[in-house]
């Protein structure tokens, strides 16, 4: 077949070049591990620190701006509104439209309600993408970030968008509409006239309108940190907080689209006032804001296609194995190695953490354990809005040399705080599965070329380890692609 120096009684085998560079993972429910959750229960709760992941970057602090410094606006915004107006084609008739990234077609950023704001969220976020999760759920991912990040409350966040493959039907509300046309257009999204005067005070406590978009709303300004005219909303147009409702209340109010010049593009007061100001009224005190407008961007981000199934709301992990990788190594063992992330932990010298496996043979023993080591540089913050104080600590899985023969199939934590008495972290007696059906060589790495680079895996000729063997009868096998 295809003989190699790795063949030793081996079989060979053929595979494509995009294999993923680790242990294949597989799972069903949020218990670790689940390629989708885990990646985005990283993207949600991974934000100050250690591996702190790129869209709490361009939201630290909260009026950064990556596209000029002195224009006078925030990423936060631009990635709240964009999560809108994608969303905002939907019809709930038929099921077509919502959130669905076609938001990046030509086409819709050339409509009269578009700014560039839609451009800058694409050109940043896809930068921060990863294969695990599809364009729109970072869409939906940026505004949610934006919100909790930015002083606003948690948002229950649910993967599985579908991107689509051509523009949706315009029909995005503009401020000109009349109030007619807005309940309509809501409506048709799938939301009552209340849910619209609140989602639209949830989005405007966010930016403001450019006068180099909306010369016509927006008077120009003169500052030299505000080139962009950003006539803000309200008086902290870099916070998630309720002011655009208690500005608005107090007859106090900036909003452009409240107290502008021109009655015909003030939507906002044409909205806000829609019921005699009474959900206005309602969203006065800043808890009542926090809880309608998490209820209200949850049911925007998931206003999704007919047919799109969501996943579950991620919930952050206790106990998190990260990065880890299941290794064929040139003398036909394996090696573990990966790090664990451990929520709301504080640092104790005297912690010892033990990682414990059983065999593909489901077998557990004395020497299946190692201890886990810590450098006290990985710490991280996740942010949540309402539990401040969170501090997470990243643990090392130091290289553990495997029998081939024997692998792993199942590991788990005994964590002990230096009082005698360990604790088992191990998903509530699930345990951690860990499959070695497909594993990278370690020869993969030894490339020249990083761009074209064959890569090495073994194939384990045991069945799935999902399902443990009963007898050990062979070994692995490597070829290169
Ligand atoms: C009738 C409905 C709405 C109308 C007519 C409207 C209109 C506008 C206009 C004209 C701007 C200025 C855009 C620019 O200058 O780039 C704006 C900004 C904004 N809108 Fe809306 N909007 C509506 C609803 C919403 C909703 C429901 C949300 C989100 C939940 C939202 C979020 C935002 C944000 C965050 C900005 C600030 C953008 C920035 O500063 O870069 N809007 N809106």
């Amino acid at each position: 077949m295809f003989p190699h120096r790795h063949q030793t009684r081996l079989l060979p085998f053929i595979v494509a070049a995009t294999i993923i560079a680790s242990a294949i993972l597989c799972a069903q429910a949020y218990t670790w591990p689940n390629p989708l959750l885990d990646e985005l229960e990283s993207q949600i709760y991974d934000r100050e620190g250690y591996h702190v992941r790129g869209l709490p970057i361009g939201l630290t602090p909260c009026n950064r701006f990556f596209f000029g410094a002195n224009k006078g606006r925030t990423n936060a915004a631009d990635w709240l509104r964009t999560a809108y107006h994608d969303m905002a084609t939907h019809n709930i008739r038929d099921g077509s439209g919502g959130l669905d990234a076609s938001i990046r077609f030509f086409e819709e950023q050339q409509r009269p309600e578009a700014s560039d704001g839609f451009r800058n969220t694409l050109t940043v976020i896809t930068q921060f993408s990863n294969r695990y999760y599809s364009l729109s759920d970072n869409i939906a991912l940026a505004a949610v970030t934006s919100i909790e990040m930015c002083g606003g409350p948690k948002i229950p966040f649910r993967g599985g968008r579908l991107d689509a493959a051509a523009p949706n039907k315009p029909g995005v509300p503009e401020p000109q509409g009349s109030l007619k046309a807005h309940i309509d257009s809501f409506a048709r999204q799938g939301f009552t006239q209340e849910e619209m005067i609140g989602l639209v005070a949830c989005g405007h406590t966010l930016g403001g309108v450019q006068h180099s978009t909306f010369p016509e709303i927006a008077p120009p300004s003169t500052a030299p940190d505000n080139t962009d005219g950003n006539a803000r909303f309200d008086s902290q147009f870099d916070q998630f907080d309720n002011k655009v409702v208690t500005e608005y209340l107090s007859g106090k109010t900036q909003n452009v689209l409240v107290v502008g010049k021109n009655q015909t593009t003030n939507s906002d007061l044409r909205i806000f006032s829609s019921d005699r100001n009474r959900t206005m009224q309602s969203l006065a005190s800043p808890k009542a804001f926090r809880t309608t407008c998490s209820k209200l961007i949850a049911k925007m981000i998931d206003t999704v296609p007919k047919g799109v199934k969501l996943a579950e709301t991620v919930d952050f992990l206790r106990v998190k194995p990260y990065a880890l990788e299941l290794t064929y190594m040139d003398d036909g063992s394996l090696q573990l190695t990966g790090e664990v992330r451990f929520w709301d932990m504080p640092i104790n010298p005297r912690r010892k953490i033990s990682i414990l496996w059983r065999d593909r043979g489901g077998k557990s023993a004395r020497q299946y354990i190692s201890t886990l080591t810590f450098n006290r540089t990985h710490v991280s913050k996740p942010l949540v809005p309402d539990l401040p104080g969170i501090q997470n600590l990243w643990y090392t899985i130091e290289p553990i040399k495997l029998d081939a023969k024997k692998s792993i199939s199942e590991f788990w934590f005994e964590i002990d705080e230096g009082r005698g008495k360990p604790r088992v972290e191990n998903q509530n007696g699930k345990g951690f599965f860990i499959s070695d059906d497909v594993v990278v060589a370690n020869s993969t790495c030894l490339s020249p070329d990083a761009f074209d680079f064959p890569v090495t895996v073994a194939v384990s000729s045991f069945p799935s380890n999902s399902k443990p063997p009963s007898t050990e009868s062979n070994d692995f096998h490597t070829d290169p692609v």
